[in-house]
């Protein structure tokens, strides 16, 4: 055992003197961590790669269907949400890409829509559509070389995100676009892919096509013309960088880490339907937040308090909705470089029990110092709540 760690250390024990030899014995365990912890964040940097790939070119695609939004390319789901071409669109892209990007690894990929309703009679204007824009994708990556997909190769790419993840093995995590409703209104949503290792959320990349490369201040949604368009990406014990999606220098980005709530503004819904805002305004009070709450769609607000927009991001749905993996693994390991994410018991997020996220009733993001205080301020405003009722 010492001999393989000797050789893995590349040491020469022969060479060691009487004093460093019962040094050696000491510093193993310590040099192993490193070694681990280097061959850990080695090893995703493949998958990496293709995440990045694959989340610009479906944001490129995005981009594209929100500049000529038809109203022909919105469905209704079952559960009355929109779905846009884009969102099928983008969700064949990435699976596509990362498939072909990786071919050794086993893939396993737990997404958020699925070809039921796009099989239907009445979808088939809309199918066509979809196949044009990925095709067209594809292509403008230089992959014109390869035959277009065909309307069934597209349906199976979608279909591939089926996956139900899991505690074991390796589970891609898509949420093709997130803030379907941002999307449609003009204002921010995110493409948001991330990797599940063994449970755990080991990668995560958030390509947000409308946010300001510069701090968002305020809760105005007005998207100027410029300057936007940011990818953020992290993978474990790496920390989280951000860039520009036309593809400028990388930059290292971290969470707030102010200690002093009334510098604290903070993040929710854009829509009250999908958090309760009155819960939000009560807990922020109660922390002494002065600044007014940053409405924004989709996991752009992950991204914003990545790189210290606001410090403070509040979730809380109404009564009944279960949360899914897709609308926040990605944004969980993006505010993992001084941030943390727990549910409203301060319970850490389990990403590991399928594809739902089920936890105690809500969601809250801050960095650690404010996390105590945050969570006294969000159980105290939960009592109030109840006992109003
Ligand atoms: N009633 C509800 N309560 C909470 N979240 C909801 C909801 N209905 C839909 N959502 C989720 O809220 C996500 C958007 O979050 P946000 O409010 O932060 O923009 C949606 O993602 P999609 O747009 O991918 O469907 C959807 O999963
Ligand atoms: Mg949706
Ligand atoms: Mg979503
Ligand atoms: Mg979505």
């Amino acid at each position: 055992m010492v001999a393989s760690i000797v050789r893995t250390l590349q040491l020469n024990p022969t060479t060691l003197s009487p004093i460093s030899r019962p040094l050696l014995f000491f510093s193993i365990p310590l040099q192993l961590r490193a070694v681990r912890r280097a061959s850990v964040s080695m090893s995703y940097n493949r998958q990496l790669a293709a995440a990045k790939k694959a989340a610009a070119l479906a944001a490129c695609l995005c981009q594209k269907v929100q500049k000529a939004l038809l109203q022909s390319d919105v469905q209704s789901k079952y559960d009355k949400t929109p779905v846009t071409v884009a969102d099928y669109g983008s969700q064949a892209v990435v699976s596509y890409i990362l498939e072909k990007e990786l071919p050794s690894m086993s893939f396993s990929l737990v997404a958020e829509e699925d070809s039921e309703d796009l099989r239907k009679e009445e979808a088939q204007g809309m199918l066509k559509r979809i196949t044009e824009l990925v095709n067209e994708t594809l292509a403008s990556d230089g992959m014109a070389d390869m035959m277009p997909l065909s309307e069934e190769d597209v349906l199976v790419a979608i279909d591939s995100g089926k996956s139900e993840g899991g505690p074991h093995g390796q589970h891609w995590v898509l949420d093709p676009i997130d803030g379907t409703k941002g999307f449609l209104r003009g204002d921010q949503y995110a493409i948001a892919l991330a990797l599940l290792d063994e449970g755990k959320v080991v990668l995560g990349v958030l390509a947000c096509p409308n946010l300001p490369l510069a701090a968002v201040a305020s809760h105005n949604q007005l998207i100027s013309k410029d300057d936007v368009g940011c990818l953020f990406y992290a993978h474990v014990g790496t920390g989280t960088y951000m860039q520009s999606l036309d593809g400028s220098k990388s930059t290292k980005v971290h969470v707030s880490a102010t200690e002093n709530p009334e510098e604290a503004s903070f993040f929710e819904s854009f829509e009250a339907a999908h958090s309760m805002h009155d819960l939000s305004g009560l807990i922020a009070k109660k922390l002494g937040v002065k600044a007014p709450p940053v409405r924004i769609d989709s996991q752009a607000k992950y991204g914003a308090l990545s790189r210290g927009d606001g410090a403070i991001y509040l979730r809380f749905p109404h009564k009944g909705y279960r949360e899914k993996i897709w609308d926040h693994a990605a944004g969980y390991i993006v505010v993992a470089a001084g941030g943390v994410a727990t549910d409203a018991a301060g319970n850490p997020l389990d990403f590991s029990r399928g594809r739902y996220l089920d936890m105690d009733t809500g969601i809250i993001v801050t960095n650690q110092k404010l996390m105590p205080a945050l969570l006294k301020a969000v159980q105290e405003s939960l009592k109030e709540k109840a006992s109003s009722l």
